[in-house]
Parts: structure tokens; C-alpha cells; sequence
């Protein structure tokens, strides 16, 4: 194992560039009761930087949509808190919750979610529309501007390709400037021409338009797009990788799955 691109995450340890976006401590989530209860996540302490895109990734089951759903005030954590900025997400109730994430985080799905009857500009500022508030067109035309969209505007979802659609998504996602968008395999549709100009894009969003954002993948070609890669295995972190490529993402990868089979060398992962 390569210890230069495979670190253990310290949780104590600040982040290099600014303060977390978002945090998770002590985490936790249990499904079910008695014999039958799974622990999704177990302890997770866990920081995203601000104006950094980081990918969560590991092996199937292993607690990445839990972790992003808890994060994002989705599903309520058994115990542990998360924070977006300094609010504790896991002390909210339902109103303050939905305003949370109506104003404060975007979400980007796989399937895009987009309305088939509204025109590609009708989605974008769509979460505007609904929290009542008016567009802030200099935010608008920059997003539509990074995100290659302006000859696209007035296109209804079906008469987009899958990559065009999920940019939509990615602008929706961003129009109300959020803390943090959230992106769960958002490439997972694409195939790899449209899903690489997808993260072009988001990484571009990150770099000249200074948003945060988590994403969960699969993928270790996406996951080279992120700043950093936050690895899971059975509910706990099991480490990182600052700057990765598809190389290290795999060896990282290859890694846990080693540390599975022989958990007594398993000195870089938390158990
Ligand atoms: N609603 C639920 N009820 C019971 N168990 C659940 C529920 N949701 C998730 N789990 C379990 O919790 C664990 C973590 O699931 P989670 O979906 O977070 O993993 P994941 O890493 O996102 O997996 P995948 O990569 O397959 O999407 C798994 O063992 C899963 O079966």
C-alpha cells in the first residue's frame, strides 16, 4: 500500500484551505432493531472544505448514500451531529429542516429530476421560484455561462441529451448559491464522454465559482475530478486521498478491500 496517497483521516485535523462546509461527528445510524439491526454508519467523524469538491466513495453498503443523506438532513441520524456551517442540521425540526434544504444545499441526483414540461430555464430557477424570491440574473447567466447551457434554454428536458440534462440539474442545484450541493453518482447515467463533461463542470463550479461540493461515486475516474477522496468501508472512514487520480483511487480502493480480507494489517484504517 502506497501511505502517500492512502491516509488515515484525523478528524481533528484542520483543513488546509478554510473551514469545513459541512461536518459530521460521531455520526450514527441504525436501521432495523434486535438481531436484525444494521449499523449503516458507526461513529463517523468527518469534515468537508469549503470551495472544494470531495467524492465519498467505497464498497457496496458500506454507509456512502446514509452518510450523504444524514449530512443533508434527509434522514435523521440515530446519534451523532452533522453540521452545514455552523448549524447543527440534527437539531432542526421538519419547517426549519425543509428551509435548510430549500436555501442552504442542492442536491444533484443520477436521474436528473428534471420537470419534462418546463423548459430548461424554467428548472434552473425553479428553487427560486418556490422559496418566492427573485432571480439574481449576474448568478444566473454565469452559471448558464460555466455550464455551456446558454443555447439550451428554452429546450424542454427531451429534447436534451443526458449530459445537457444533467448540467441543467447541476445549475439548478447551484442557482440559489447554496453552502453545499450534494451530488449522488451524478455521472451514474452518463456514458463516459457526457459523464467526463459533467465533471468538467463540476469542477469548474468549484474552482471559478467557489461552491462546495460532496459527491458520491463509484467511479474512480470521477472521483479524480475531486480535490479529495473520503473512503468508507462498513459504516466507518477508513481514509483519504488529497488530490487523487484514477490510479490512487484504486489503489486506495484495492486497499480496503485487502484490509477486509486481513483485518489484522489494517493499521491505516479505523476499526
Ligand atoms: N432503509 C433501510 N433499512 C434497512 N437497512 C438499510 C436502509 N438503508 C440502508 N440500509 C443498509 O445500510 C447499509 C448502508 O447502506 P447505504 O445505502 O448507505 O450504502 P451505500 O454505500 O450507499 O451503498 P451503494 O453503493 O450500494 O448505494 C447497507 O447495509 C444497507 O443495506
Amino acid at each position: 500500500m502506497d501511505t502517500s496517497v492512502y491516509r488515515p483521516l484525523d478528524p481533528e485535523a484542520g483543513m488546509p484551505d478554510g473551514a469545513p462546509a459541512v461536518r459530521g461527528r460521531a455520526l450514527t445510524k441504525l436501521y432495523g432493531r434486535g438481531e436484525a439491526t444494521v449499523r449503516a454508519l458507526d461513529g463517523v467523524d468527518v469534515d468537508f472544505a469549503a470551495g472544494h469538491l470531495t467524492a465519498i466513495m467505497g464498497p457496496s453498503g458500506s454507509g456512502k448514500s446514509t452518510l450523504m443523506h444524514l449530512l443533508a438532513g434527509l434522514d435523521a441520524a440515530t446519534s451523532g451531529q452533522a453540521f452545514i456551517g455552523a448549524t447543527d442540521v440534527t437539531a432542526l425540526g421538519d419547517t426549519e429542516l425543509t428551509r435548510l434544504r430549500r436555501e442552504r444545499v442542492g442536491f444533484v441526483f443520477q436521474s436528473f429530476n428534471l420537470l419534462p414540461m418546463f423548459t430548461a430555464e424554467q428548472n434552473i430557477v425553479l428553487p427560486v421560484d418556490l422559496a418566492g424570491g427573485t432571480v439574481d440574473r449576474e448568478w444566473f447567466d454565469t452559471l448558464v455561462g460555466t455550464l455551456g447551457l446558454a443555447q439550451r434554454l428554452t429546450h424542454r428536458p427531451s429534447e436534451l441529451s443526458g449530459g445537457q440534462q444533467q448540467r441543467v440539474a447541476i445549475a439548478r442545484a447551484l442557482i440559489t448559491k447554496p453552502d453545499v450541493v450534494f451530488a449522488d453518482e451524478p455521472t451514474g447515467n452518463l456514458d463516459s464522454r457526457s459523464g467526463a463533461e459533467v465533471l468538467s463542470f463540476l469542477r469548474r463550479s468549484v474552482r471559478e465559482l467557489g461552491r462546495t461540493i460532496v459527491m458520491v461515486t463509484h467511479d474512480p475516474t470521477a472521483a479524480a475530478y475531486a480535490d479529495r477522496v473520503v473512503l468508507i468501508a462498513d459504516g466507518r472512514i477508513a481514509g483519504e486521498i488529497q488530490d487523487p487520480t484514477p490510479e490512487s483511487v484504486l489503489a486506495g480502493l484495492d486497499a480496503l478491500r485487502t484490509l477486509d480480507d486481513e483485518p489484522t494489517l489494517a493499521p491505516a484504517v479505523q476499526r
